[in-house]
């Protein structure tokens, strides 16, 4: 994927050229307008620049629509980053803009007033000339207006643009978190647990768990009432979690706990907690009004072996976790006591 390895001479043509093709459209000046144009013209979006020349040869100009379309489709769907990027240039691009209009907008209206200024002193001594610099006058007038017209739509446009950063912010932190508990999601934890492992964090340790019989709390309390479970486990793990562990829904009503300078013994008591805390929760059913509380959970245990990938030592808390499961559920098995049970 092309990202912005081009030398700046090159970039800043692509720009004055993406510029002057959203000039041409009927779609407003804005971050949207902008990175369609800008891939467009940097050429080597091949088959974004074929389905913008299909349009313009159907429609003639791209309107809003089928410019958020090309968007959607080509830049925004396919990577985040990149649209990000060229969101951002473009901010840069109107701040720039607006500064050099806001300059130009000073010196004409200085010119304007020496204009008016002669222009009056001339009436008096030659009519003629004086007629003259009316017309010319007005037109200066008239050329302070648009540009005034053009810095209103510049405003409006870095508004857009800071409304859409915020939008990709909230987008990026919602693709790293799972939406029922807030808690990191299995694609950022992943990485989380790649980066710890990379960083060589002495006794780095694992915990994996799942509740029990989760199918049956579901059954017989309903979906809802399921998600409020998944929800109170949660907040347990957020609470052990503290700022010292990283915490995160790894699936359905899985949830697993990484522990860097943790050595086994120690997660092993961490799990423990876990355990008894979640024995601890009390739901009421809203339906039958009853306190619901025999919620269980099994927990794995594994430490970081040197030279471990992060598949191993996940694969090895998992394999705790299926034993604890087969054992009875509601317990913490160390990898070690899964190995002999194996
Ligand atoms: N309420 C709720 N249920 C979910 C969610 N995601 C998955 N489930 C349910 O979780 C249940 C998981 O059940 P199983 O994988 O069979 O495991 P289990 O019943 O917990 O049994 P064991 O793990 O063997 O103790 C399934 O019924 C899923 O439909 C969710 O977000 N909310």
């Amino acid at each position: 994927m092309m990202q912005y390895e081009v030398t700046k001479e090159k970039s800043a043509e692509h720009l004055r050229q993406a510029i002057h093709h959203m000039s041409m459209q009927d779609a407003a000046f804005h971050p949207v307008s902008y990175a369609v144009w800008y891939e467009y013209s940097s050429g080597e979006h091949a088959r974004l620049i074929d389905e913008v020349n299909a349009l313009i040869e159907k429609e003639k100009k791209l309107n809003e629509k089928s410019t958020a379309h090309v968007f959607n489709k080509h830049i925004a769907g396919i990577d985040t980053d990149h649209a990000k990027k060229l969101v951002e240039r473009f901010s840069q691009v109107v701040t720039e803009m607006r500064s050099s209009t806001e300059k130009t907008g000073l010196q004409t209206s200085e010119y304007t007033k020496t204009l008016d200024a002669w222009s009056n002193e001339i009436q008096q001594q030659e009519p003629q000339l004086a007629l003259q610099l009316d017309s010319l006058l007005s037109e200066t007038l008239m050329m302070t207006n648009s540009l005034n017209h053009l810095q209103g739509k510049l405003s409006s446009s870095l508004e857009e643009v800071d409304a859409l950063k915020n939008e990709m912010i909230k987008a990026r932190q919602e693709a790293l978190q799972d939406g029922l508990t807030g808690l990191m999601n299995r694609k950022s934890f992943d990485v989380a647990l790649h980066d710890c492992l990379q960083q060589h964090i002495v006794d780095t340790s694992l915990i994996i768990a799942d509740i029990d019989y989760f199918k049956k709390v579901n059954d017989s309390y309903g979906h809802l009432f399921g998600d409020k479970v998944i929800q109170a486990v949660a907040s347990i793990f957020k609470t052990v979690a503290g700022n010292s562990y990283t915490a995160a829904r790894y699936g359905c009503e899985e949830f697993v706990l990484l522990l860097p300078n943790t050595q086994l013994e120690t997660a092993r008591e961490i799990a423990e907690q876990i355990r008894h805390k979640v024995a601890a929760i009390n739901i009421k059913n809203t339906i039958t009004q009853h306190m619901i509380s025999n919620i269980t959970i099994s927990l794995g245990v594994a430490a970081y072996q040197p030279g471990e990938q992060p598949e191993g030592l996940f694969s090895r808390a998992d394999q705790a976790l299926y034993t604890a499961k087969a054992n009875g559920r509601n317990r913490v098995t160390l990898s070690s006591e899964a190995l002999v049970a194996a």
